[in-house]
């Protein structure tokens, strides 16, 4: 066994943890980085970057064949090797590390490939593949940023069945003919439309009543719609029951009665944060807890505060690359005794990249209900705008706006259409800066734009 004494350790390099592991060794600090996997997370091997490639292709699919309605005939053969391809050479580069490796060596840090668990104060165990273990006591202290895995779903049989995860999901260099995903949130509902316009058969098995029930209604329910018009079967309120593999295909029960047998099962019904195997109960934290609770400074509560941060996922104030990135500028101010804008969740945005994208940014009606606000909304369809009428095929969408009635502002918006994403940049802006109502009224809202559309969300408010 080696001991060390650094000045920081970060155990895991999600987004969040490589930046901050990149900008402390830039500042000088003696830095060690600790992943069990790849340096960077699963954003860019897993998460973000290969699905908005493949939904990139898919979406490409889909203007083709939209194109007879607005331009002429064009055809298109759908070639799934096409995105595999550019997962695998450009995105993730096999699914190997070396360049975000070397990029945070040159910044000064020491990169260890290791399983990393805590070990009292200040103490942190890293056990390489080779079973050799370090322990580092860090002088200024740790940040841990170890994100989530995929949740099993508790059904009967399913763990013995080779299901896939988004994981396999983005390496696949072949598509099956049918598929079924367990989950209708964003995970689910990117990869069901991404396949099923490469031409798979696609079933979403979706447990509750709505797909992405972290949006607002009335956005699910045009999903669900689009979903239905691509072919797409959309199961809601459904248990699944039971699974098993036997001679290449899955057999499914539902509570329904019905048994679905398909080539293939992904799952995507939620995450399991890494936090189970952290060492946490060293330091007096729940091991089992399903986050870590976290100031405006990201120091854990509950725990020794002066030394201990957490980033990412595992904070639960929104499991996305952003939030990681927020997070991790947040805490590298902390941890370099800087100043700084303390953490603020009151506009976290988020994108949805089905088509149409759904942007969302604050609070949805019903959680705005919830904590009690005088609450008024407003929402208008992108086709009864100019620009959603003259873009036809592929224009559907929506503005919603919450108002805080007694403050006069927008705690929550969400902008769903072509670049749904995109347009919620205005939104975010609003939500962020508690724009007045009012001022947003006497904007001139570029003509024939989709955002023009918010000017009518505005003076729907009632
Ligand atoms: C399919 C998919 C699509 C997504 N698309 C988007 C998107 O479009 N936009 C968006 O904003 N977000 C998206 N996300 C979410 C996004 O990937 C995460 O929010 C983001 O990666 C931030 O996670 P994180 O920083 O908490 O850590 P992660 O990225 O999960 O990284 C954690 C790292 O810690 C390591 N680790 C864990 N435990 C240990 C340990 N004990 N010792 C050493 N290392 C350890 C892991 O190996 C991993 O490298 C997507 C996620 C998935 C799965
Ligand atoms: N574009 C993006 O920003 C993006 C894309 C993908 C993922 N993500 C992030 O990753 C996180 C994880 O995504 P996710 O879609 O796996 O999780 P999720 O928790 O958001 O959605 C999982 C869905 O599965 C359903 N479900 C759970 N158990 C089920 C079961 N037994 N049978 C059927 N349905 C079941 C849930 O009702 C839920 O709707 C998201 O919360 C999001 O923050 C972001």
């Amino acid at each position: 066994m080696t001991q060390r004494e650094v000045d920081l350790v970060v155990i895991g390099t999600g987004p969040g943890g490589e930046a901050l592991a990149t900008g402390a060794a830039k500042a000088g600090l003696e830095v060690v980085a600790v992943d069990k996997h790849l340096v960077g997370g699963e954003c860019p091997y897993y998460g973000c970057i290969p699905t908005k490639m493949m939904v990139r292709g898919a979406d490409v699919v889909a203007e083709v064949r939209r194109a007879a309605e607005v331009a002429g005939e064009a055809t298109i053969t759908p070639a799934w090797d096409v995105v595999h391809r550019r997962i695998d050479e450009q995105a993730t580069t096999h699914w190997d590390d070396t360049i975000a490796v070397d990029r945070l060596r040159d910044a000064g840090a020491t990169v260890h490939h290791g399983v990393g668990r805590l070990a009292g104060p200040r103490q942190v165990t890293v056990e390489g593949a080779d079973g050799e273990t370090t322990t580092y006591t860090a002088r200024r202290g740790v940040v841990v940023n170890p994100g989530t895995r995929p949740a099993v779903p508790p059904v009967e049989g399913l763990a013995d069945t080779p299901y896939w995860t988004n994981r396999d999901a983005v390496q696949l260099a072949e598509l099956p003919g049918s598929l079924v995903v367990v989950g209708g949130g964003p995970i689910g509902c990117e990869m069901a439309q991404v396949f099923a316009r490469f031409g798979v058969r696609v079933t979403v098995v979706q447990h509750g009543p709505r797909l992405v029930p972290a949006n607002e209604p009335e956005a699910a329910a045009l999903l669900a719609e689009v979903f239905a018009h691509e072919g797409i079967r959309v199961l809601t309120d459904v248990e699944l029951q039971r699974a098993s593999y036997a001679e290449g295909a899955f057999t499914l029960g539902l509570d329904t009665g019905e048994e679905l047998v398909v080539d293939k099962v992904l799952v995507a019904a939620g995450r399991t944060p890494n936090l189970d195997d952290l060492g946490l109960e060293t330091v007096g934290l729940d091991p089992h807890a399903r986050t870590l609770e976290t100031d405006e400074r990201l120091r854990v509560q509950g725990g020794p505060q002066e030394w201990l941060w957490a980033i990412g996922d595992v904070t639960g104030k929104g499991a996305f690359t952003h939030v990681s990135m927020y997070q991790s500028a947040v805490a590298l101010r902390d941890v370099l005794g800087e100043d700084g804008a303390p953490a603020s969740y009151h506009a976290v945005p988020h994108a949805t990249f089905t088509d149409p994208e759904i942007g969302g940014v604050g609070m949805s009606e019903q959680q705005a209900r919830d904590a009690g606000l005088t609450v008024r909304t407003g929402i208008t369809k992108l086709e009864q705008s100019s620009r959603g009428f003259t873009h036809g095929p592929g224009g559907h969408g929506l503005i919603k706006v919450v108002e805080d009635a007694d403050r006069g502002v927008l705690v929550g918006a969400t902008a769903m259409g072509p670049a749904g994403g995109e347009i919620l940049g205005f939104l975010a802006v609003a939500v962020h800066a508690e724009v007045p109502v009012d001022t947003l009224r006497t904007m001139i809202y570029a003509y024939p734009t989709f955002h023009r559309a918010i000017e009518s969300a505005l003076a729907d408010l009632s």
